[in-house]
């Protein structure tokens, strides 16, 4: 796999700055803008989905933008091996170096799946004298500091020691609703702060994860993205606290909804409701067919099955009955 130039959708102007980024992000403007000794390789480090890519690609456009001449080239730990592999295979070595070492910039992601690979960590360590003895930048990526990586050999590991090395954090609540609120706007996505909010609190941490399931939700959800569909239409993507929720709680709201006790909700002059809680028992706790069905008066798991069908075709084809469901479902599990 050749190196890249940087992919231009990811810049510093739309990177999001927080508590937990901020040091890795004024570090990389620096290198971008030179302001660094160049003879200083740069690593950041951090779990995976927390900005490190996109962070690389923004110091590449940055040089870009202040130099178009500069030659920057963008590769991963996998791409390097592949391409390393594949010319290796071809007795192309020379053409593979020459690739890398013409660079002005390197922006080297994922490093650790070197990790073993030691011809490649070799080649590794010779690009990095070449390019830092004329005085040309390297920034690496990591998932853990340079200290804590595996599977590297010794004078790689002094290299990346070397070097000025920034780690990213886990975004808090409100930085991962506002990088979602960005992803939405640039994709055109209706997406009210409500809903970035109950996501970035069901996703916790990789930014990557709650990206997917945004586009998840607009592949299946008519705009604006409420609450309800987000909780139903990712019900099995998001950690929806099930455990919190128990067949008693799921009755006690479907009957409080239709205005039955309880005990009532369970006999069969309310086809309905009963219909709803089972189906809902189901979406929402942690129990199969076999047990929501005895604790609705035991029933067995055919009842139960058909029960769902039957909410199921409602749901689609009762206006009333979705509105009752997806309220109950809001109530249940937001
Ligand atoms: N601070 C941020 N501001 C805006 N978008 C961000 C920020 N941090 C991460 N992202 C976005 O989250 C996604 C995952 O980030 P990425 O850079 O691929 O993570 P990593 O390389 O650490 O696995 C990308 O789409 C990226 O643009």
């Amino acid at each position: 796999m050749h190196p890249e130039t940087p992919n231009p959708s990811f810049r510093f102007s739309n990177f999001i700055e927080a508590r937990s980024n901020n040091k890795a992000g004024t570090a990389a403007l620096r290198v971008a803008r030179n302001l660094g000794p160049a003879s200083v390789p740069m690593v950041i480090w951090g779990a995976a989905g927390l900005g490190k890519t996109h962070l690389l690609q923004a110091i590449g456009n940055e040089r870009l933008r202040l130099n178009p001449a500069a030659r920057i080239v963008y590769q991963s730990g996998d791409g390097f091996e592949a391409d390393l592999a594949a010319a290796l295979q071809q007795g192309a070595v020379a053409g593979f170096r020459s690739r890398y070492e013409s660079a002005d910039l390197l922006l080297f992601d994922d490093v650790q799946r070197l990790a073993g690979k030691v011809r490649a960590q070799a080649e590794l360590v010779w690009l990095f004298d070449a390019l830092l003895e004329s005085l040309r930048s390297i920034v690496l990526a990591g998932d853990r500091s340079p200290y804590d990586m595996t599977g590297v050999a010794g004078d790689l590991k002094t290299r990346l020691n070397l070097g000025l090395s920034v780690s990213i954090e886990p975004p808090d609540l409100e930085t991962r609703a506002a990088v979602l609120m960005q992803k939405a706007r640039t994709w055109g996505i209706d997406l009210p702060p409500e809903v970035a909010f109950f996501l970035g609190r069901r996703i916790r941490t990789d930014l990557a994860e709650l990206e997917r399931a945004l586009l998840r939700l607009a592949a299946c959800a008519r705009q604006p993205i409420t609450l309800e569909t987000a909780a139903w239409e990712l019900r099995h993507v998001i950690a929806l606290p099930e455990r919190m929720i128990t067949v008693e709680r799921v009755q006690a709201a479907v009957a409080d909804h239709f205005g039955i006790a309880p005990g009532d909700l369970l006999s069969n002059r309310h086809a309905l409701p009963l219909q709803l809680a089972m189906a809902l028992c189901l979406e929402l706790t942690d129990h199969g067919l076999e047990e929501v069905g005895p604790r609705f008066g035991g029933r067995d798991a055919a009842a139960v099955l058909l029960a769902c069908r039957e909410a199921q075709t409602a749901r689609e084809t009762d206006a009333r009955f979705r509105d009752d469901f997806s309220h109950l479902l809001g109530i249940l599990a937001l």
